[in-house]
C-alpha cells in the first residue's frame, strides 16, 4: 500500500550541508520510491513543528523528519499537537501548496526518522542505520512501534521568556552540566562537527566542576535535597552525539532509565566523562544514582537560572517535572524490539 509521506527538510542541519545531499542524492531516490511523496524545506527553528501539526491535519499517515535530532523534537511537537511557533503565513502556505488528502482511515500519523543531522542520537535506540537509504527501506518496510515519549513542563512562567511551557522529547532530556553543555554546544561552531562539539563543551562543562542546589523527587516520593552535577532523563539510549549513557533504557517500558549525578572532585569527574560513554557507572555509585521512574519533579534551590536541556535544544530553565506518556507515538523501526 502507498503511504501519503510528507517529508520535512532541515536544509541547514548537518552544519548546513544537508540541503545538497538532500537534492542530489535522497529526492531522486525518494522520488522513484514515493511517487506520491510531497516535502518542503524549513525556514527556521520551529517551522518543523508546524509543518508536522498541518500535514497531519491534511490526512498524510507518515510525516518523515530529515535532519538531526533538533528536527526529530520539532516534529514529535507539532504531531503531538504542540506547535513551537505561530506563522499564519507559513500554515498559508503549506495548506495552499499542499492538496488535503482527507484520509479518515489514519490512527495517527507516525514519524520516521531519515538521518540528515551531525548527532542522529534517537535513530541508534532505534537501531536505525545512519544512512539515507536504510531509513528508506525502513518506510517501505511499514513497520512501526508504539513509542514512549517524555513530556516536559516548565513551572516558572516568569523564567521563560518566550518560551512554551511545556515541550515533549522522545530522546533524552535533562538539567544541570547537561543543559549547559548544550548552550554551549549551541553557540559553538562545530568545527569538529557535533560529536567533537559535545565532547569539547562536556570536558568545559565538566571541569568548571558547577554545581546545582536542588531539591528532587521520583514518581512523587519525598523531595531529597543535593547539589546536582548533572541530570539525564533517557527514553532512548544514546545522546552526545554517541555517549551511550542508558545502555537499559527502553522506547516502549513506559518508564524513564535516570542517571543523576552529584557534585564530585575532579578526577571523579574525568572517569564520568569516561563512563558516558560506555554507560558503565560501576564503582561510582556513592555520586551516581541510577533508576528507572515515571516521573521527576525538580525545583531549584538557588536564585541561579538552571537549564534544562531535551533532545539537544535548551528550552526553558527549572523548577521543572519530566513525566513518561507511555506508548503515544507510532514510529517506523525496522526489528526494534
Ligand atoms: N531552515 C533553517 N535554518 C536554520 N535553522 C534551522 C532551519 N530549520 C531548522 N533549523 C534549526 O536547526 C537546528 C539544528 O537541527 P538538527 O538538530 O536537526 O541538526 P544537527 O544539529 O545537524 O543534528 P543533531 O542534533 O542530530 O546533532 C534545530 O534547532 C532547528 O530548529
Amino acid at each position: 500500500m502507498e503511504h501519503n509521506i510528507f517529508f520535512i527538510v532541515n536544509p541547514n542541519s548537518r552544519s548546513g550541508k544537508s540541503k545538497k545531499i538532500w537534492e542530489s542524492r535522497i529526492l531522486p531516490e525518494v522520488k522513484y520510491l514515493f511517487p506520491q511523496a510531497q516535502w518542503a524545506y524549513t525556514k527556521g527553528s520551529g517551522d518543523a513543528s508546524l509543518m508536522a501539526f498541518e500535514a497531519k491535519k491534511l490526512g498524510f499517515d507518515t510525516v518523515v523528519a530529515v535532519g538531526g535530532d533538533g528536527t526529530i523534537n520539532e516534529v514529535v511537537n507539532g504531531l503531538l499537537d504542540n506547535c513551537l511557533i505561530q506563522n499564519q503565513q507559513l500554515s498559508n502556505e503549506l495548506k495552499n501548496k499542499f492538496v488535503s488528502l482527507n484520509n479518515e482511515s489514519i490512527e495517527g500519523t507516525a514519524l520516521a526518522c531519515l538521518p540528515l543531522g551531525t548527532g542522529c542520537d534517537f535513530i541508534k535506540t532505534l537501531q536505525i542505520p545512519n544512512h539515507f537509504r536504510n531509513a528508506l527501506n525502513v518506510i517501505q518496510s511499514g513497520q512501526k512501534i508504539l513509542c514512549d515519549v517524555g513530556r516536559i513542563e516548565f513551572e516558572n512562567v516568569n523564567k521563560m521568556e518566550q518560551n512554551p511551557l511545556f515541550r515533549y522529547f522522545i530522546n533524552v532530556a535533562g538539567c544541570g552540566a547537561s543543559g549547559e553543555a548544550i548552550q554551549r554546544i549551541n553557540k559553538s561552531k562545530k568545527i569538529f562537527g557535533r560529536r567533537g562539539a559535545f565532547l569539547i563543551s562536556a570536558v568545559q562543562t565538566l571541569l568548571k566542576n558547577r554545581s546545582f542546589p536542588i531539591k528532587i523527587s521520583y514518581d512523587n516520593e519525598e523531595f531529597t535535597s543535593l547539589n546536582l552535577r548533572v541530570l539525564f532523563v533517557c527514553n532512548g539510549q544514546f545522546c552526545g552525539g554517541g555517549m551511550h549513557i542508558a545502555t537499559n533504557a527502553s522506547l516502549q517500558n513506559g518508564k524513564f532509565s535516570v542517571i543523576q549525578v552529584k557534585k564530585m572532585n575532579n578526577i571523579r569527574t574525568i572517569l564520568l566523562l569516561k563512563r558516558l560513554y560506555s554507560g558503565d557507572f560501576s564503582g561510582l555509585e556513592k555520586d551516581i544514582l541510577v533508576r528507572e521512574a515515571q516521573s521527576i519533579r525538580i525545583l531549584d534551590d538557588s536564585p541561579l537560572k538552571i537549564p534544562a536541556e531535551s533532545d539537544g535544544e535548551n528550552p526553558g530553565y527549572l523548577p521543572a517535572s519530566f513525566t513518561i506518556l507511555p506508548k503515544t507515538l507510532s514510529v517506523y523501526a525496522q526489528g526494534y524490539v
